[in-house]
């Protein structure tokens, strides 16, 4: 089994928006990118740092809105209207969970299209399920780095993603549709999970079910993709991440990714890819 090395891939990937980066600044175009964090979750703490901190070393201005656990939905679609409006952000990125008070839905609906870095907004969604364009969800778009890394041809493979959320699940579903993979999509209330998933020559797994894919569910020379990340604690009082699958008992498979180091650099590096292709898209007017 060939480990994919999505560190390795987002660090080149992160150089070449670099690059991309410094062409639009001569032309007078800094992309700039706009992060809302409500509230003080943990983990996305580490997510918007993290987040903050590549877009740095990509040379995109990063402008981040913090705002306090209780703040209102009227307020936050306030501060989304202003981002609208301002010519130096070109990417919107509210970070999720919301807290209870707050409509995640109308939230997402009321970013511009056009600045929807994290492909949430209706209009993008809609655009993938068509195949006309749009911004492209990050964590599905760094799944599909991750496999043409490994696949030449998609055409006619069994692809089974597992969990069927808004974004990941039903995103990446329609990227293999795209690319004329036969997709079986599942979700909790699969029945026979292990059968389905032995007749796929690519995994997704997004079910943020700790090892939930074993070993024996993986058919020899499978292509497996691990989204999930599952903070634990070990025996040892350590904090550990966990994935989606238990990849110590993937080595018969063709190539898989590991939690950490795999598909969560990659949805940070397509982040600022989408932020430079909306700068770019803004820049042409
Ligand atoms: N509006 C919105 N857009 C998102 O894209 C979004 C979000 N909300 N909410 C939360 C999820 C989660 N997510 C991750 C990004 C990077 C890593 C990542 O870099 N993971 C590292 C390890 C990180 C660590 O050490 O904790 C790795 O897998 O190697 C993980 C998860 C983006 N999300």
């Amino acid at each position: 089994m060939t480990p994919i090395d999505g560190r390795a891939m987002a660090r080149a990937l992160t150089d070449r928006i670099a690059a991309d980066v410094a062409a639009l600044v001569g032309d007078g175009i800094r992309p700039g990118l706009a992060v809302v964090l409500i509230g003080n979750h943990a983990p996305s703490e580490v997510y918007v740092a993290r987040k903050i901190a590549e877009a740095a070393r990509a040379g995109i201005a990063s402008f981040e809105h913090r705002l306090p656990a209780d703040t209102d939905e009227a307020a936050l679609l306030a501060l989304i209207a202003r981002l609208n409006a301002d010519r130096a952000v070109h990417g919107i990125l509210v970070q999720l969970p919301l807290p209870p008070q707050i409509d995640a839905a109308r939230v997402l609906d009321a970013i511009a299209p056009a600045k929807d870095v994290d492909g949430f907004h209706p209009v993008n969604v809609g655009r993938l399920s068509t195949g006309t364009g749009g911004l492209v969800p990050c964590t599905p778009l760094g799944c599909m780095m991750l496999l043409d890394s490994v696949i030449d041809d998609y055409r006619g493979l069994n692809a089974v993603v597992i969990g069927k959320s808004n974004i990941v699940g039903k995103p990446v579903a329609m990227l293999l549709l795209e690319r004329e993979c036969t997709v079986t999509v599942t979700h909790i209330a699969t029945r026979g999970l292990p059968e389905i998933v032995r007749a796929a020559d690519i995994v997704v797994a997004a079910a943020g079910a700790p090892r939930l894919v074993r070993g024996d569910w993986v058919r020899p020379g499978s292509v497996v993709i691990d989204v999930g990340i599952t903070r634990v604690t070990d025996t040892a009082g350590k904090a550990r991440l966990v994935g989606d699958t238990a990849f110590d008992e993937l080595g018969h498979a063709r190539a898989a990714t590991p939690v950490p180091g795999g598909v969560g650099p990659m949805t940070i590096a397509c982040l600022l890819a989408n932020t430079v292709r909306a700068a770019e898209a803004a820049g042409r007017g």
